[in-house]
């Protein structure tokens, strides 16, 4: 192995610790509230961590746990009271809904001031248009690691693999918007190892188990593997087959320890910058 290990934990760490110290400096606590419908297993560890990450950091947590009956229109009214409630600043309607939940409709129902997961299209316009908004908390993770591991982006070939509403294109968006030459790439790209060995920063969001193999990766290159899958055996990996990646790769994050934490971390960052946006830092 020659990868440098870029450590999400480590750097999400100080990014909370930072947090803390701001939210300790305000005459109010930032409100966060996520709504989960259903039982969605893969849901429970990262609405526990979140909750945990949220309330460390001087934050007012709290979930919203509605049974997977839940009508579209429960859903819809439970949205509309967060929206109204001034002691919330951020909601978050945890994915993947029940199938009889439209995700758009739920999605357009949050307040985009309180859209903290940026997944809103008035926050997704914004972006894509170059403007100033509440930006996807993983590709916003992506970009810190990048920054903080002293990866110079002006110019450099950088390849996303997907593009997921939620990471592979706002992903691009914000890699374009450091001047990076970006590809999207995905499921029907022809030649896809081909297209991934050009580039000098390759973001792997696919959601397929160790699915980039090291022959994809050029000498040198940074490779942020988003990928979170369970194997059957209850093991985490990432999209990106770790061990022959980490032997070409430059420098390289892990799963678990990469951008899950990072994740999270600005998903309190996005709820502090919100509640200052509404209130004002008082
Ligand atoms: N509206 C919405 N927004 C989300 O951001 C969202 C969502 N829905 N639904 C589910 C996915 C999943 N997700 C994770 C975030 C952090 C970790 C994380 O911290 N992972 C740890 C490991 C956790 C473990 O041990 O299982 C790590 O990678 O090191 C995992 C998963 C956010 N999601």
């Amino acid at each position: 192995m020659s990868a440098r290990i870029l450590d999400g934990k480590a750097i999400a760490a100080r990014i909370r610790a930072g947090l803390a110290e701001r939210v300790a400096t305000l005459s109010f606590r930032p409100g966060l509230r996520v709504v989960r419908v259903g039982e969605d297993p893969a849901s429970g560890v990262y609405v526990r961590n979140k909750d945990k990450a949220a309330t460390a950091a001087g934050f007012d947590s709290a979930t919203i746990h509605l049974p997977a009956e839940t009508t579209e229109a429960d859903l819809l009214a439970t949205i509309a009271r967060l929206n109204a409630d001034p002691a919330v600043d951020g909601i978050l309607v945890q994915l993947p809904l029940p199938a009889h939940i439209r995700t758009e409709a739920a999605i357009a129902a949050v307040d985009p001031a309180k859209d903290v997961d940026g997944f809103h299209p008035l926050n997704a316009g914004r972006l894509a248009a170059g403007q100033p908004g509440l930006v996807p908390c993983t590709p916003r993770g992506v970009m810190h690691i990048l920054a903080e591991s002293g990866v110079a982006l002006r110019g450099a070939r950088a390849v996303v693999l997907g593009r997921s509403q939620i990471v592979g294109r706002p992903m691009a968006q914000l890699l374009l918007g450091a001047d990076c030459t970006v590809t999207i790439a995905h499921s029907r790209t022809r030649d896809l190892a081909a297209e991934c060995r050009r580039a000098e920063i390759l973001v792997a969001a696919v959601g397929r188990p160790e699915m980039v193999r090291g022959d994809w990766i050029a000498p040198g290159a940074v490779v942020v593997d988003v990928g979170i899958n369970r194997l059957p055996d209850g093991k985490l990996v990432g999209d990106v087959a770790f061990a022959e990646a980490a032997a070409v790769a430059g420098a390289i994050t892990p799963v678990p320890g990469g951008v899950g934490p990072m994740t999270i971390a600005c998903l309190l960052e996005n709820t502090l910058d919100a509640a200052i946006a509404r209130r004002g830092a008082a």
